[in-house]
């Protein structure tokens, strides 16, 4: 029987991936994809992780072929993607996984995908703010972006790479100026700060932390991570030097890390979680579950700015509904008016990196 030309490109493609180049190393023979009797793959959403071979990639890319809802997982990264995708494609969990390595092969990676989460850039050492990071994460992300906003327009998008202050202005841009932007899809991943602020709190409140529930709204950046602890869940009050010292260890609890790891890098293992969780969320809400509530940095009209986080709802468009900040109390307030001075700064460096 005669095979169209896209019919041959796509067994082709199949082939190499049943034959990756390690086995074709070790001589071993390659399994003919006609004979080949597995079907391949649950049902469930596609996902791609760009920066998927660095610190926080690696872990994460575990913990999404772990997930039931994934039934294919992209890998892609400039460098080491391959061994990454052999080693994750091993685990005996339904998702498929594909690799792709380098900017030729971006297109490919992104093509078709529902989520596409980024923690593609580099990470701060000792001495250094997030915002240190912007001169070469920015274009990063412009890159990967332009990627999104060709291939899979309509996925939603997890923002991880820093500042995301500013990288989420930038993704923006990058989406309005190709004609794609859908303010719902697009989330800056702020789901660390909770984490952070649900363990911390719960430790000084003698609780497991699965049962705390702590609000951070405003930004990812020391000053802009504004915990609400008048807020928490269930109902607790904290005396003021507890106030002081969990407000700053939330604030702070990504330079904790970075000096702890002395030059090293930064949060990789509780970050892959907190994106793992997150980006279980954002497929919880794509499957069509009721009330799905994460914070996130997201298009926003609950103040000033255009971009805030606070709690959102997300469903099959993303975030479909972006909740209010509720009641706060003076040291919140004041709080909340430092926090949008720095963010608006942050906000505008992102977009003029664009519209320049
Ligand atoms: N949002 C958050 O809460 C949060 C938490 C922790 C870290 N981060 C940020 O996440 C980013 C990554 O941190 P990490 O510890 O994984 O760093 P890392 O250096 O270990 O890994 C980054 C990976 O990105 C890859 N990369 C670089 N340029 C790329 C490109 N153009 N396309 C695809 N991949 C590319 C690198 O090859 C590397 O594998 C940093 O910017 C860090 O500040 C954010
Ligand atoms: O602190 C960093 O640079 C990484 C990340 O933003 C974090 O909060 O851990």
């Amino acid at each position: 029987m005669q095979q169209s030309a896209e019919a041959s490109r796509r067994i082709a493609a199949l082939s190499a991936q049943l034959h990756p180049p390690g086995l074709q190393m070790q001589g071993i023979p390659p399994l003919r994809l006609e004979n080949c009797r597995a079907k391949g793959g649950a049902p469930g959403f596609k996902v791609a992780i760009l920066g998927a071979a660095g610190g926080i990639g690696q872990p994460l890319s575990l913990l999404m072929k772990m997930n039931p809802l994934v039934s294919v997982l992209h890998l892609y990264d400039v460098v080491n993607s391959p061994g990454v995708t052999a080693d994750v494609s091993h685990m005996d969990t339904g998702a498929v996984v594909r690799g792709f390595l380098g900017a030729p092969q971006l297109e490919n990676a992104l093509t078709g995908m529902d989520i596409v989460i980024i923690p593609a850039g580099v990470p701060r050492k000792p001495g250094m703010t997030r915002d240190d990071l912007f001169k070469i994460n920015a274009g990063i992300v412009r890159t990967l972006c332009e990627g999104v906003a060709k291939c899979c327009p309509n996925a939603i998008v997890n923002l991880i790479s820093n500042p995301v202050n500013s990288t989420v202005p930038i993704a923006a841009e990058v989406f309005k100026k190709a004609g794609t932007y859908d303010p719902k899809r697009l989330l800056g991943v702020t789901t660390l700060d909770v984490v952070r602020a649900n363990t911390f709190v719960a430790e000084v409140l003698g609780m497991d932390p699965r049962e705390v529930d702590v609000p951070v709204i405003g930004g990812h950046s020391g000053i802009t991570i504004l915990p609400l602890l008048s807020q928490v869940k269930p109902a607790s009050s904290f005396t003021s030097e507890e106030i002081d010292y969990l407000t700053n260890r939330i604030q702070n609890g990504g330079t904790e890390v970075v000096e702890a790891k002395a030059g090293t890098g930064s949060a990789t293992l509780s970050m892959a979680y907190a994106a793992a969780k997150f980006a279980n969320s954002c497929l919880r809400g794509l499957k069509g579950d009721a009330g799905v509530v994460e914070c996130a940095f997201v298009a926003s009209q609950v103040t000033e700015l255009p971009f805030f986080a606070t709690k959102v709802r997300l469903g099959r468009g993303g975030a479909e509904e972006i909740f209010p900040i509720g009641p706060l109390n003076e040291y919140e307030r004041v709080g909340l008016e430092k926090a949008k001075k720095e963010l608006a700064g942050s906000i505008e460096k992102g977009v003029s990196f664009i519209r320049k």
